[in-house]
């Protein structure tokens, strides 16, 4: 790659001053110390990133990037290709999960969608901006070739851009692409030097012999693509369009000083090729949920990341960011409006 592309971006670091300056309100708010849990630590940790010692979440930005797999044709998902494209057009008219959770929230939502294999009207909410119309089949040959896997990340940095831009406090991604946790396992395998048997999963539901094909083509993937594990190598291979412009999203936003949120396994898989490759986004993290998918364990492992919440959810599209949001809402507000034993008189611990 040449030297200016936005994945080459400097990445901030978070402010410890605002950390030192959040941890010390925190000790002297009306409860013994540590007792918020990690509802302490998540403060104190997007205090840094947002360089204040009061930081807030009212103004969460929410981008789902859909992608359409080639390696569909070995019989990896329990759902057709075509439900890729359509529910992009669900996320337009407001009906899929991660639309409901945004006017829950409140949040900014748009789709992006990187490369759908059926082609998509005009809808409003929706960029439509396909690299390609879906990824090669990785069996075969390389899903990408280098200058679509880097229009891809592009298109993620854009997102990013676009997102702090308009203020935002918080970056959600979120992922809609029928085979993309067959393109995930072989990425996390990939990265991780691990084994198909650890890290495929069931997905959108296939049955044991669905198993048995999915394992069999992240096996002849990894095969094919051979020990190069240089994470946008990997990346072009073995990845999906909405995958790399998740990394290129994650990416953009932490050069941009923007706080990330990330979801279960899909994104957590755009995650580690972007800290992978760029060790200091790591900073920018947060973990909303433990996916029911068989391989998130590993990759959040490999993350260092505890997440906030496990509910077995397993459906992607940003959802379990999207659910974790109130809790960190919670956390700020706790930080900033819980009196402190000076305030309402009550005495410390000494
Ligand atoms: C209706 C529907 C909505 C979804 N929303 C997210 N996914 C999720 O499930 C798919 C990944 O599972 P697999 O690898 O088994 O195809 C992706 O589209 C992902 O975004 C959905 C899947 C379906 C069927
Ligand atoms: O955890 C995820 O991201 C996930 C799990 C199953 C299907 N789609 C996404």
């Amino acid at each position: 790659m040449t030297t200016n592309t936005p994945w080459d971006a400097p990445i901030p670091a978070p402010d410890t001053g605002a950390a030192d300056a959040a941890w010390q309100r925190q000790m002297q708010l009306t409860k013994p110390p540590g007792s918020l849990g990690r509802l302490e630590t998540a403060t104190v940790r997007l205090a840094a990133q947002q360089r204040t010692s009061l930081p807030a979440l009212e103004r969460v930005w929410i981008t789902v990037f859909a992608g359409d797999h080639g390696v569909c044709d070995e019989g990896v998902s329990a759902f057709p290709q075509a439900v890729t494209a359509q529910m992009v057009r669900n996320f337009a008219a407001g009906g899929a999960a991660v639309s409901v959770l945004a006017r829950h929230l409140g949040a900014t939502l748009e789709v992006v969608n990187a490369g759908t294999v059926t082609p998509l009207p005009p809808l409003a909410g929706v960029r439509d901006e396909p690299v390609m119309p879906g990824t090669a089949n990785a069996v075969r040959e390389p899903a990408m070739r280098a200058a679509q896997r880097d229009q891809a990340l592009a298109l993620g940095d854009g997102a990013a851009a676009r997102a702090s831009d308009a203020g935002a406090q918080l970056f959600i991604g979120g992922d809609m692409g029928i085979g993309n946790t067959t393109s995930a396992a072989a990425v996390a395998c990939a990265l991780l030097g691990a084994s198909p048997e650890q890290l495929v999963g069931r997905g959108t539901g296939v049955d044991d012999d669905g198993l048995v094909r999915k394992r069999g083509a992240v096996a002849a993937a990894l095969a094919r693509h051979g020990d190069d594990r240089a994470p946008l190598s990997v990346l072009a291979s073995l990845g999906g369009l909405e995958i790399a412009a998740l990394a290129g999203a994650i990416r953009g936003a932490a050069s941009r000083g923007l706080p990330v949120l990330v979801d279960g396994f899909i994104v957590s898989v755009a995650a580690l090729v972007a800290v992978r490759h760029t060790p200091d986004v790591a900073a920018w993290l947060h973990f909303s949920h433990r996916s029911a998918e068989a391989g998130h364990d590993a990759v959040l492992r490999a993350l260092d990341a505890e997440p906030l919440l496990d509910l077995g959810m397993r459906l992607g599209e940003g959802s379990g960011a999207a659910v974790a949001v109130p809790l960190l809402q919670a956390a700020c507000r706790l930080h900033g409006e819980m009196a402190t034993f000076e305030s309402a008189g009550v005495s410390d611990g000494g």
